[in-house]
């Protein structure tokens, strides 16, 4: 069970809505994921139109809703964005996202960070996108993010996680949720991800854009599982020299 904020998860696999073929193809995959919670773009939903294409059948299908900044471009525009999706969608939470560059869509760190203060002392519960940045991710948790997001790789590369030392140093040193997000391109890195301790991963180029968008949502699900047990059965060490896997005594705590 993962808690953030004052919502309790049994799902550690968040997910997006982006880039899927049909509606239909999104909600199967969704529910084969078994994510309870989904992002999606203020952009591209209309807020006043509860039929609409992404929200009606994300509020069908039951999940939490986490509506996302994408497509400010500074403090000022995701602050006017979120307080928008607070009044229509009734929710505080918010994915933080800001990124000017159309490029490689780099999160601004200096904007996050000081719209994720505003956002704070508003009362929402902030979940910044950011660098995979140990001292930004540290800054963020102490103005009082429920959770950090670092990436892994650019939005929509499924290059994995390029980012991984700085993101083991985050998970080490963090005292909330680490939230891998963006640049997931196969369960292996989710599975990697949570492995090395993240508390949950964001996914969705890799659902929406695999030939079988539903298997691929299971497939994700699974692999979320498997890291997490893995993480907490304990990883066994590595060394750079063989060691038999073979004995002298029959088990390594036996007297003979
Ligand atoms: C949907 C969303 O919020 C993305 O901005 C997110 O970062 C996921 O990235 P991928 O599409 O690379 O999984």
């Amino acid at each position: 069970m993962l808690t953030i904020a004052d919502k309790t998860f049994d799902s550690r696999l968040f997910t997006g809505t982006g880039k899927y073929s049909h509606r239909d193809v999104m909600t199967a995959s969704l529910l084969a994921s078994e994510s309870q919670l989904v992002t999606m773009a203020l952009k591209r939903v209309d807020l006043a139109h509860q039929a609409d294409d992404i929200l009606a059948p994300l509020m069908a299908a039951g999940v939490n809703l986490l509506p996302n900044t994408s497509g400010a471009k500074n403090a000022k525009e995701a602050i006017f964005a979120a307080q928008l999706a607070r009044e229509a969608l009734g929710t505080n939470w918010l994915k933080l996202e800001i990124h000017p560059d159309p490029k490689y869509l780099m999160p601004d760190p200096i904007e996050t960070l000081l719209a994720a203060e505003a956002l704070v002392k508003q009362g929402f519960v902030v979940l910044p996108y950011c660098h995979a940045d140990p001292v930004l991710c540290k800054r963020l948790e102490d103005i009082g993010c429920a959770a950090v997001m670092p990436l892994g790789a650019p939005i929509g590369s499924n290059k994995g996680l390029v980012s991984r030392d700085f993101l083991q140093i985050i998970i080490d040193q963090a005292q909330v949720p680490v939230i891998i997000d963006a640049g997931i391109g196969a369960p292996s890195d989710a599975a990697a991800a949570m492995e090395m301790g993240a508390d949950a991963v964001l996914v969705n180029t890799a659902i929406a854009t695999a030939v079988d968008p539903v298997a691929m949502g299971e497939a994700f699900k699974w692999a979320v599982i498997s890291g997490r047990m893995a993480y907490k059965a304990g990883l066994a060490g590595t060394v750079s020299h063989a060691v038999a896997s073979s004995p002298l005594t029959a088990f390594l705590d036996s007297e003979c």
